[in-house]
């Protein structure tokens, strides 16, 4: 049987003191774990922008292919999640984060889990801390819920679980889109129907800091999934690395969602599309900025690589193929080097 998202990520343990975040609320300086070097490309921005597509445009397929070339991202818009839903889920993640510190630490993630509150993943990879806590769901909620609220929990578990619903039909249109500007099509990839996909859902709270300018709210990644596709709330504060141009904000619209390319998509492009960096930088204006991260991935037992079809024109592959299951493994002890231990 084929091991879900959370099975794979379980059997890559982290250390307790990666997982459990400072009680934000405590503080009125930036400690000293804490404190990041400031870095002189923080303000570099060009008035760059991202490209943003109407899901209704004639022209979404080229549109698509031509963002994820050039950005690795965009923003979407016309994506058919209800206005509504994404204020629901932003004030849902808000009362989360809203709770008592102690309150939190009763939902912590386990060392050797992969849902529930506590510090993000990429932590063990920084030797500072990010100015930063999150909640992981993979498929229901419900079990962190009732530790967190053990009587008021239900509107959080229809809340999130509308959500993953809504966002997978959003993700599949957007992957076929993608894909059917390289010619290819959901067929393509070698999965099984009826195995699990491999989605998750990350809540991120960047509460309001003493000093945003010395503090990192989500260092520079790129994200294992296949595509990434971001809800986050009128603060800005994610950053897009662009070769030749460096950090260009992304400035939030309202009810659009951002899209971004996933190292997945990377390898079976051929790094056509490129895994983009991005990062989140702390709100100057003090507001406590959320944003909800639904990845969309491929079944943990998929063989990725790029298919037959790409390759026709005589390309080379540039990815030996993994399973998504050994990737995650690479990525979960290499991070950033995942990629290139993968070249040919
Ligand atoms: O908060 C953001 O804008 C970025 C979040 C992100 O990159 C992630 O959850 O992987
Ligand atoms: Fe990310």
């Amino acid at each position: 049987m084929t091991a879900t998202l959370s099975q794979v990520y379980s059997e890559n343990l982290i250390h307790h003191h990666h997982i459990v975040p400072l009680d934000f609320n405590s503080v009125r300086t930036v400690p000293d774990s804490h404190v990041w070097p400031k870095s002189d490309d923080s303000s570099s921005d060009h008035g760059l922008r991202i490209p943003a597509i109407d899901l209704k445009d004639p022209n979404a397929v080229k549109l698509a292919g031509q963002a994820c070339e050039t950005w690795g991202a965009f923003q979407v818009i016309n994506h058919g999640i209800p206005l509504n839903l994404l204020e629901e889920v932003e004030s849902e993640t808000r009362r989360l984060f809203s709770l008592p510190a102690e309150t939190k630490k009763k939902a912590l993630r386990k060392p050797t889990g992969a849902t529930g509150y506590g510090l993000p993943r990429i932590s063990e990879f920084f030797p500072k801390y990010m100015w930063h806590e999150g909640f992981t769901i993979m498929g229901s909620p419900a079990d962190h819920a009732r530790m967190l609220w053990p009587n008021d929990n239900a509107r959080f578990c229809d809340v999130m679980d509308g959500y993953q619903k809504k966002m997978e039909v959003v993700a599949e249109k957007l992957t076929s889109l993608i894909l059917g500007s390289l010619e290819i099509s959901g067929e393509d990839l070698n999965r099984d129907v009826g195995s699990p996909f491999g989605a998750a859902l990350q809540l991120n709270s960047y509460p309001p800091c003493p000093n945003p300018n010395r503090a990192m709210g989500l260092a520079p990644h790129t994200d294992t999934s296949l595509l990434t596709i971001l809800h986050q709330t009128a603060a800005s504060g994610l950053q897009i690395f662009k070769q030749g141009a460096g950090w260009v904000s992304v400035l939030p619209i309202a009810g659009a969602l951002v899209v971004n390319v996933g190292d997945l998509l990377h390898i079976l492009s051929n790094a056509r599309f490129p895994s983009v960096l991005h990062r989140a930088v702390l709100n100057r204006d003090g507001c406590h900025r959320l944003s909800v991260a639904y990845f969309y991935g491929l079944p943990s037992d998929c063989r990725v690589s790029p298919p037959l079809k790409l390759l026709n024109s005589g390309e080379k592959p540039k990815y030996r193929s993994v399973t998504v299951k050994e990737y995650v493994g690479i990525k979960s002890k290499n991070f950033q080097e995942a990629l290139s231990l993968i070249t040919i």
